[in-house]
């Protein structure tokens, strides 16, 4: 019988991917909402109860108060928004974050869905960490570039219509300049690290798809640490994992350009080392499709895993070509 899915916020940004991605599967059934009834209370709270698993794609406010209407003890639940990522009694829906995690996600009955800049910035940072490759201690400072979908409907519309009154007409902009960004929690928890990371995000004119990069000064890390250990390091850490690849060593060198839209429409994370030995300095990046691996792509990944529909793991993810 197919599985019971209730996408909370379905007609938003993160919604309407997720139901796209399950739209054609025949293991699962979608509860769907009218217009009318999609943010009526008593209609909410009885598809959440109804599901078997519901996915919120809300606010962060919606999101808790639709945690606080489920009394079924079998519905499980994937939340998108920030506000339980690092709460008690959640897994992280990371499942490629560390050894083993993978079955935390599979046995959770509440995941909180990682954010899109922390998917990148936890996925290149943890395994150093993890492998005393970078000291706990190390001043990290993580830099990114987003597609303006990453802000959902209001960024959207802030970017693409010129007669609204928040309108933003630049090319590209840095924000979160107050240096107090809410993925810094997840990004330091999630990645081992005992300082709070600076984090400069920014946004570019083009729809989706991240690039997140942490620059390392090698000759700071004790042990002589060079890139070639920290590109091994990585791809032994994500070797055998469906959804994330490293990069060989040469590519990356090759590269004269980054584009933050290569992964985009799929569900992967890509990690490139890109180094100058001479001067000891290396700067990681990895990039991924904001509404996939980032949002979307990742709830399907981690909805596949909690409701044990392993036939779907591969699926709706097409590579870009
Ligand atoms: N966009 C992205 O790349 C990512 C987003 N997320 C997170 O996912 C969540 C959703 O984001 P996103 O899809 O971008 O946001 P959007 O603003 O695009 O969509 C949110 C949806 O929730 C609906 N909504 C708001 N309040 C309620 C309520 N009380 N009851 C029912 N529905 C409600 C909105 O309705 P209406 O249409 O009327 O406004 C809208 O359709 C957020 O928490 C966000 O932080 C996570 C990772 C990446
Ligand atoms: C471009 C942009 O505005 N991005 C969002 C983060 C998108 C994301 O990861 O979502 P969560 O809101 O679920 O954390 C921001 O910086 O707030």
């Amino acid at each position: 019988m197919a599985v019971r899915i209730f996408i909370d916020g379905e007609a938003g940004t993160t919604g309407l991917q997720i139901r796209e991605r399950l739209m054609g599967r025949d293991d699962v059934s979608l509860i769907s909402l009218g217009a009318e009834e999609r943010k009526d209370t008593d209609a909410r709270r009885r598809a959440l109860n109804e599901a078997d698993l519901s996915i919120l794609c809300l606010p962060d406010a919606a999101a808790v108060e639709a945690i606080s209407m489920i009394e079924n003890p079998e519905t499980k639940v994937i939340d998108a928004s920030t506000a339980h990522r690092v709460a008690d009694g959640w897994v992280y829906g990371f499942p490629e974050m560390t050894e083993g995690h993978e079955n935390a996600v599979r046995h959770a009955r509440f995941v909180g869905n990682p954010g899109c800049y922390p998917t990148g910035a936890i996925g290149l940072i943890r395994p150093l960490v993890e492998n005393a490759l970078l000291p706990a201690t190390y001043p990290v400072t993580v830099n990114a570039i987003s597609g303006y979908s990453g802000g959902g409907k209001n960024l959207i519309q802030s970017m693409e219509d010129s007669s609204a009154d928040d309108h933003i007409s630049s090319a590209v902009f840095a924000y979160g300049l107050q240096l107090q960004h809410k993925h810094l929690p997840e990004m330091q928890q999630y990645s081992m690290l005992e300082h709070v990371p600076i984090f400069q995000p920014s946004v570019g004119r083009y729809y989706k798809g991240m690039a997140v990069y942490v620059p390392l000064h090698l000759w700071a890390l004790p042990g002589g640490v060079g890139a070639a250990r920290i590109h091994q390091c990585l791809s032994d850490h994500y070797s055998g994992h469906l959804f994330a690849e490293v990069a060989p060593l040469e590519q990356s060198s090759a590269l004269l350009r980054l584009d933050p839209e290569e992964m985009n429409d799929t569900n992967t994370i890509r990690f490139h080392v890109f180094a100058n030995e001479k001067s000891g300095q290396c700067v990681l990046a990895a990039t991924l499709d904001n509404l996939g691996k980032g949002a979307s792509g990742a709830a399907v990944q981690n909805m596949n895993l909690m409701l044990g529909l392993e036939e779907g793991l591969g699926l709706n993810f097409e590579r870009a070509a």
